[in-house]
């Protein structure tokens, strides 16, 4: 267990350019870090107690260690150095426990079973009496990774807490990152944790959130692209709400339904992917060529796509027909249903259109911005050097 009073750990949101949905059957997913971060605070108590402070879904829980060590018998098997994968019996357990009743979960309860879950398994062997409180620039349910986020910054603090991996303030190093090996154990118990959160993760949004940048996913490969163009792009919140778990089920459902129809337009998105890839590559290499009618034309298609198998909205719509309106493409991001957009922008784009586009969507009562891509992953930060605004929220 760290020593030190009070450890801050935060993680990157993330976009998916192309893949969502697809990414779970096996196919390539393209994903890049956002400068939008999800902050954890954990510290020692005294009082045999765990605090769980979650303001940005107003939950805030508290267990003797007492009542959380009967729980232990369940996660024996989970005191293993491999992460775990929850079964449906630890689910009902901890829903017991906390007192959820079975079938009505709705997406932000899901947060808590995803800490118990990692808690009892990542610190079972001598439960520890702890403060946590998570707070995330992120929008909740928006399509931009914040479950994976909040997954990341729980599985790195529970492993460093209980001394499962080493505490970067100790090395005194310039940005506070772990080893790679490190990286790689908190990306697989984060994993666990998006399981709880999603149902059925492909593992990129955790993958994006603990390493960061701009990277290639498919069936837990993750290739960094630090060799490709930064895009530059608009993000649009539609501020419409789903649950990524009911939206990833119906997917499942569609294709199951119609194996024939659905399997060749996963394998067009697939193609997508990989096709956007070499694009970037050519741009960064300076080959000649059209490179951004063709990321435009992939995003249209894309988006088509997305709309086939059912994780379109016509909140959505609009923000496609809004953008096309100006000369710009947007697609759906992350598991869609509502939730956020992105649109690219081209380097020559006249920011007088950008504006007007950005003001028509605002009209629309939709959130839009322009964001930096590529931030790093996991980080840890000495309470001094948090910022201030970030700050005051612990
Ligand atoms: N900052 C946070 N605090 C607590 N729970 C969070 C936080 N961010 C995400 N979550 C959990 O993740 C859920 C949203 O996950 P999901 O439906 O996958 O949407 P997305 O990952 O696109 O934001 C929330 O309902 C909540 O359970
Ligand atoms: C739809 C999916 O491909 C991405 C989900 O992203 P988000 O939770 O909506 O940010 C699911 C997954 O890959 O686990
Ligand atoms: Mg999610």
């Amino acid at each position: 267990m760290t020593t030190d009073k009070e450890l801050f750990v935060s993680a990157p949101g993330k976009v998916i350019l192309h893949g969502e949905h697809a990414v779970v059957y096996g196919k390539v997913a393209l994903a890049v870090s956002l400068n939008l971060r999800t902050y954890l605070r954990i510290r020692p108590c005294s009082n045999n107690t765990v605090q769980v402070n979650l303001p940005n879904i107003g939950a805030k829980l508290s267990w003797d260690i007492s009542e959380l060590q009967t729980l232990l018998p369940h996660f024996q098997a989970n005191l293993t150095q491999e992460p775990t994968s929850p079964t449906p019996d630890h689910l009902a357990i901890l829903k017991k426990f906390a007192g959820f009743a079975e079938g009505s979960i709705d997406t932000q309860s899901l947060a808590v079973l995803a800490f118990l879950y990692l808690y009892l398994s990542i610190c079972g062997k001598d439960l520890p009496s702890l403060d946590m409180t998570v707070w995330s620039q992120l929008p909740t349910g928006a399509g931009l990774g914040s479950s994976a986020a909040y997954s990341v910054t729980v599985a790195t603090a529970l492993l460093t807490f209980c001394s499962r991996i080493s505490d970067p303030r100790k090395e005194k190093a310039e940005m506070l990152r772990w080893m790679k090996d490190e990286l790689d154990l908190i990306n697989r118990w984060a994993f666990q944790g998006e399981k709880v959160i999603h149902g059925n993760p492909s593992g990129v949004d955790n993958a994006v959130a603990t390493w960061g940048g701009l990277l290639r996913y498919q069936s837990g490969q993750i290739t960094p692209l630090e060799r490709v163009s930064k895009l530059q792009i608009v993000l649009t919140n539609t501020q419409v709400p789903r649950s990524t778990k009911i939206l990833v089920a119906g997917v499942k459902d569609k294709l199951h339904k119609f194996p024939s129809i659905l399997e060749p337009v996963l394998s067009s998105i697939n193609a997508i992917a990989e096709e956007c890839q070499r694009v970037l590559e050519d741009l960064v290499a300076g080959i000649p060529g059209d490179h951004y009618s063709v990321l435009e034309e992939l995003i249209d298609i894309n988006q088509h796509h997305l709309n086939v198998i059912g994780v379109g909205h016509p909140s959505l719509d609009k923000v496609c027909q809004v953008t096309a309106s100006h000369g710009l493409h947007s697609k759906l991001t992350g598991s869609g249903g509502g939730g956020c957009a992105i649109t690219l922008l081209r380097p020559d784009v006249n920011p007088s259109t950008v504006q007007e586009a950005k003001e028509k969507l605002t009209d629309c009562g939709f959130q839009c911005w322009e964001t930096i891509i590529g931030a790093p992953g996991v980080l840890a930060h000495s309470s001094c050097s948090m910022a201030e605004d970030i700050m005051k929220f612990f």
